[in-house]
């Protein structure tokens, strides 16, 4: 779903003038009456003095505007959204988005660390071209339909040639991205997306430029968004059942994520696509902040009552100390990973221990020690700080608006709302247009409706996340270890949640396919450049994705498929 079909994302960095892109058509700059209005719900003068200082750049219908920030003490991370030079040189990547080549990237991974791809036959198919070829370009692919159109790029079906294996490619014009000053933006993302190998979360099998383009081959989500499925259930919201499985998922993309460094910014359910399989895949990572992180094991699976068995689970890398240094060489997947996926460990029994009977008492204790708590890896980069103004109107939290520097918690804002939209097929704060709803977030108490018939326990662990302070967010401290905790996720199995049947199952992709050539027709001409993302929100049905057959570039030969020798 693009934020030109949604209209409900922007990013902007405080303290500096806005690029000519965006903000230079911005005739809809929070006024004076507007500014002073929102300080006094904000009711500090510190916040006033932040909203009457940043605000005035906020286009509030809802353009994405994207300015660099300036850097500050407490600036320790690497924006994705930054545009200017003086920012990036600020921080440790030392990358300067207008004098560094797009080609450049800060500690970029070729992605051949990834241990859960060792059985996926896309991923073989692209190592043995890479093999065979050297190095991987267009010719490789077919592009069968375009699946959407982002800020940065759009988004293509591509078949790898004579694999019989689909891809999503993001293509996105170089040129484009200099002009509109988003290369930092798209290096980012691909510097992020290097990172991850996840279930959860997307895999990127391989990226290659052109002159003219930069591709991002990426794995591809035949069953849409949370945002259209949601739109087709009966009262257009999930189940309490449905919403616990999706929200499940995301909050152990949200804890990976977080461990690798990367405070996601922009959850919502146009950017939770549905696999194959019904499980989930949390896209879109232009906007994300990466940060450093220090995982710390605050308890082990061992009894805490006998000191000598306190054997750390994990392997514990030091914190990094740069954002460039956030790769997997840093913090190893495999060695510290999401509880989820690490093993429950039985005792041995010590050496001096004497063979006995078994004793009831004794079973009890051996069974509390199989069936202990998991080990405990806090890995929340709680001292990440951005000033940006990024996100979505209606998820963004309340310290972004205010502009009083944020963290990760936002994401435990956002994964609220997302959580409240999935119940009552609307978010809480959303007002009769972006300004409102802006005032909303910052000053308006949660409520829900009144013939909600969503539980307590939803209900309560909503309004913990929905915290307008950040450090009395439920998560602030000890992140998603504190929200699986929470009585409404009771009887989830993290462990094995790979395993639970999603509530819905996409339609085969061959079907959908077979349809999509009917209609596809080849061109002799590139893909159309990112479209800007527009200034006014369209209705809610509007954001439905569906790639209709206008979607497809018109042709002039009449081929099954857009080739690449097009562009
Ligand atoms: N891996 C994928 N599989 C299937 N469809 C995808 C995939 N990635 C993206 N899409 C589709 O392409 C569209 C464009 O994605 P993209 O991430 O470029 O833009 P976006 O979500 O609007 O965000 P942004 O504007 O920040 O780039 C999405 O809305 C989605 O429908």
């Amino acid at each position: 779903m693009t934020s030109a079909e949604t209209g409900r994302k922007l990013s902007w960095d405080h303290n500096s003038a806005p690029t000519s892109d965006t903000a230079s058509s911005n005739n809809s700059s929070i006024d004076a009456n507007t500014k002073s209005s929102l300080s006094s719900v904000t009711g500090s003068n510190s916040a006033k003095t932040s909203l009457s200082g940043k605000m005035s750049d906020l286009n509030m219908d809802g353009t994405k505007v994207s300015v660099g920030a300036k850097s500050s003490g407490r600036l320790e991370s690497c924006e994705s959204v930054k545009s200017s030079s003086v920012s990036r040189a600020s921080t440790s990547s030392g990358v300067s988005d207008s004098n560094e080549s797009f080609t450049s990237s800060i500690s970029f991974n070729s992605g051949n660390n990834k241990p859960h791809k060792s059985n996926d036959k896309r991923w073989e198919a692209i190592q043995a071209v890479k093999h065979r070829d050297g190095a991987m370009g267009l010719s490789h692919f077919k592009l069968l339909k375009r699946l959407g159109c982002g800020d940065i790029g759009s988004v293509y079906l591509a078949e790898l040639r004579a694999s019989n294996c689909y891809f999503a490619m993001k293509v996105m014009d170089k040129g484009s991205l200099a002009s509109r000053k988003k290369l930092l933006r798209a290096q980012t993302e691909r510097e992020i997306l290097a990172l991850l190998d996840h279930p959860f979360l997307p895999t990127l099998y391989t990226h290659f430029e052109t002159e003219k383009f930069s591709c991002l081959v990426m794995e591809f989500c035949t069953g849409g968004d949370l945002h259209a499925l949601r739109q087709r259930q009966p009262g257009k919201h999930f189940t309490e059942a449905a919403a616990r499985f999706y929200a499940s998922e995301v909050l152990m993309a949200l804890e990976y994520l977080h461990m690798m460094g990367v405070v996601y910014r922009d959850l919502k359910p146009e950017n939770v696509l549905v696999r194959e399989d019904g499980h989930i895949m949390l896209s879109d990572f232009d906007l994300s902040l990466r940060c450093v992180v220090s995982p710390t094991l605050v308890r082990s699976s061992w009894s805490d009552t006998d000191p000598s068995r306190r054997i750390p689970a994990y392997c514990i890398t030091p914190s990094c100390v740069e954002p460039s240094c956030v790769t997997p060489a840093c913090i190893q997947p495999a060695c510290v990973q999401p509880s989820c996926f690490v093993p429950r460990m039985i005792l041995s029994r010590t050496k001096k221990s004497k063979p006995e009977k078994p004793k009831m008492s004794r079973m009890k204790s051996d069974v509390h020690h199989q069936v202990s708590p998991l080990p405990e890896l806090i890995a929340e980069p709680t001292a990440a700080r951005s000033m940006s103004f990024v996100g979505t109107h209606e998820y963004l939290a309340p310290e972004i608006i205010k502009g009083e520097g944020h963290g990760s918690a936002v994401d435990w804002w956002t994964f609220g709302i997302f959580l409240y939209e999935l119940l009552h097929g609307k978010t809480p704060f959303k007002g009769t247009g972006n300004r409102a709803t802006l005032f909303n977030v910052v000053g308006q108490p949660l409520k829900f409706p009144e013939t909600s018939g969503v539980s307590f326990a939803a209900r309560d662990l909503i309004r913990g996340l929905l915290v307008k302070e950040p450090m009395h967010r439920l998560a602030f401290k000890r992140g998603a270890a504190e929200i699986k905790q929470h009585p409404f996720f009771e009887g989830v199995n993290w462990a094995l949640i790979r395993c639970t049947t999603p509530p819905d199952i996409p339609k085969p992709f061959e079907l959908e396919l077979s349809h999509s050539r009917k209609e596809a027709k080849e061109v002799k001409e590139a893909p159309p450049p990112p479209q800007p993302k527009v200034e006014t929100p369209p209705p809610v049905e509007k954001k439905v994705v569906e790639t209709a057959a206008s979607d497809v570039p018109n042709s002039s030969s009449g081929g099954s498929y857009l080739d690449f020798d097009f562009f």
